[in-house]
């Protein structure tokens, strides 16, 4: 049966690092896994993200931009893929929304909770992964690897916000959510998403 996994975390949390072993894990079942990203995932999606990642606007015109790129990658991606049995996992999902215009940006949640709602009333993750670590941690692993975009370089407290916003997530829906605590090991986080997976499949 199909599943729906998102990868959740403040900027360098180590997402892209495990969805690549995770995605590794799932394929070696011999599920047929898609793999995609927000903002992005699909030709819109990827010009909306270069706007959304280097173009100062209203904090409501971001949300509306990142939930139209969730529009398109819903109906031209996820739905389809879910439609035919496949795993879909993405790099952010609408956690994001609520933790960086909400918690960061200070954006009304019950804004955001109506959007949710138009774009994708019956679609929830079944597991959420948030890689919990504090900004300084974070940010030390981005400052060795890149450039860094318009959120990467928003102050500690926007960050703070945003790990709050998580967390407080976190604490609401705890059936889909796993809080691994991204401090630990790259080989030690893999352990524990194996074990989580195993109990899923
Ligand atoms: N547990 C860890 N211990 C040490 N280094 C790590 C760990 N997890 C990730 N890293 C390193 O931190 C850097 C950032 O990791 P990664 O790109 O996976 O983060 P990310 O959450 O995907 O970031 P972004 O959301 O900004 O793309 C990489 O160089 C990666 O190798
Ligand atoms: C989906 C989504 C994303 N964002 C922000 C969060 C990140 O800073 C970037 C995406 O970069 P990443 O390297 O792929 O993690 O976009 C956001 O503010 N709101 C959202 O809904």
């Amino acid at each position: 049966m199909s599943k729906f996994i998102t990868f959740e975390g403040i900027d360098g949390a180590g997402k892209s690092t495990h969805i690549a072993f995770v995605s590794d894990y799932i394929q070696q079942r011999g599920i047929e896994l898609v793999s995609s990203r927000e903002p992005g995932g699909t030709p819109l999606g990827e010009k909306l993200r270069e706007i959304v990642l280097h173009e100062k606007m209203h904090l409501e015109t971001e949300a509306l931009l990142v939930f139209a790129s969730r529009r398109e990658h819903i109906a031209q991606v996820i739905e389809p893929a879910l439609a035919r049995g496949a795993w879909v996992i993405s790099d952010r999902f609408t956690d994001s929304s609520f933790a960086y215009q909400g918690g960061g940006r200070g954006m009304s949640l019950a804004k955001l909770e109506m959007l949710e709602q138009w774009v994708h009333p019956a679609l929830q993750p079944d597991l959420t992964f948030l890689f919990d670590v504090p900004l300084e941690v974070a940010r030390a692993r981005l400052d060795a690897t890149r450039a860094l975009d318009k959120f990467e370089q928003e102050k500690a407290d926007f960050f703070a916000a945003t790990r709050g916003e998580y967390l407080r997530r976190a604490a609401q829906f705890p059936q889909r959510f796993h809080v691994i605590d991204s401090t630990q090991s790259i080989a030690e986080i893999q352990l524990q998403l194996a074990a989580i997976l195993d109990a899923f499949f």
